[in-house]
């Protein structure tokens, strides 16, 4: 087994303020001013090569905060991310620039990855081809639908060949068959011996999808295995999450809250 993705202690701690004038005394007086907010705290996983993992949990649990350090979209406050090679984020709001248009989004990323104007030439139509944009793909994407935008962020993501590939929500905008076409694709990437990570309020994709799972509660680890175990377990807390009363379900958000602001022990380095 060859290790892919190795997350030790991760840890991101936002800051809540009250006020803009709140936010500006932080600036001038750090530690002062703003409450902690931990949207991670203390992650630990490894993904061998080849790997399928869905992230799993309620809203705000913290699955595309960690999405986004993988992709090395957000900082970590504290922590580390290893990756062998290179990790490609597809979602709906990531990576594309509003103002260019469909073609310039895929020659902009691909020069950013380093590729040659051969390479990118070369490649230009397959993504367009896969994107099923058709004129639009002259057109700047700040007139795509939300499916239009998903799908050029995936048909350049997967074009482009990353070794590591987070897919956060991308599939649920666009329409079945593209969904379909997308899983298909994802599906060869598998069998290459890619790593995946998955993050979807589709169970049942999620199921015919990924082999592991992390479930992730307010910013931690509550369960990491097979999805056959995840899984279940984590139907079971919603089940019963659902069967709360209104006010209980309140106070668990509240306790929720409550950890999450707290400074704990220090974080790891
Ligand atoms: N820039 C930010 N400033 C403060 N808090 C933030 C920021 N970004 C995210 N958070 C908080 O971090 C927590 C985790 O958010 P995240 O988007 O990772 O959750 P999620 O599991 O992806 O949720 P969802 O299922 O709703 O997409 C949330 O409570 C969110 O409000």
């Amino acid at each position: 087994m060859t290790k892919s993705v190795v997350v030790k202690n991760l840890t991101k701690r936002y800051k809540l303020y009250s006020s803009n004038k709140e936010k500006m005394m932080d600036i001038f007086l750090p530690k002062s001013y703003g409450e902690p907010f931990y949207a991670l705290r203390d992650v630990s996983f490894t993904a061998e090569k080849g790997d399928t993992i869905g992230f799993v949990g309620i809203n705000g649990s913290g699955k595309s905060t960690l999405s986004n350090i993988i992709a090395g979209i957000v900082p970590e406050t504290s922590g580390t991310v290893e990756i062998d090679g290179q990790a490609s984020l597809i979602a709906v709001a990531a990576g594309l620039n509003n103002q260019l248009t469909g073609r310039e989004n895929i020659e902009l990323k691909c020069l950013m990855l380093g590729f040659s104007k051969e390479k990118i030439k070369a490649l230009e139509p397959d993504i367009i081809e896969f994107a099923e944009l058709g004129k639009f793909i002259d057109q700047p994407v700040k007139s795509y639908s939300s499916g239009m935008r998903s799908r050029l962020g995936f048909a350049i993501s997967v074009h482009t060949d990353p070794d590591v590939l987070i897919i956060d929500e991308a599939l649920s905008v666009g329409d079945k068959a593209f969904g379909e076409k997308c899983l298909e694709k994802m599906q060869e990437f598998k069998e290459r011996g890619k790593t995946m990570f998955f993050v979807s309020h589709s169970i049942g994709q999620m199921k015919k999808f990924c082999e592991k799972a992390i479930w992730l509660e307010f910013g931690q680890v509550k369960m990491e295995g097979s999805i056959k175990d995840v899984i279940p377990a984590y139907e079971k807390f919603m089940d019963d999450y659902k069967k709360m009363s209104n006010k209980e379900k309140k106070q668990y958000r509240e306790n929720a809250f409550k950890d999450r602001s707290e400074e704990k022990e220090k974080a790891h380095s």
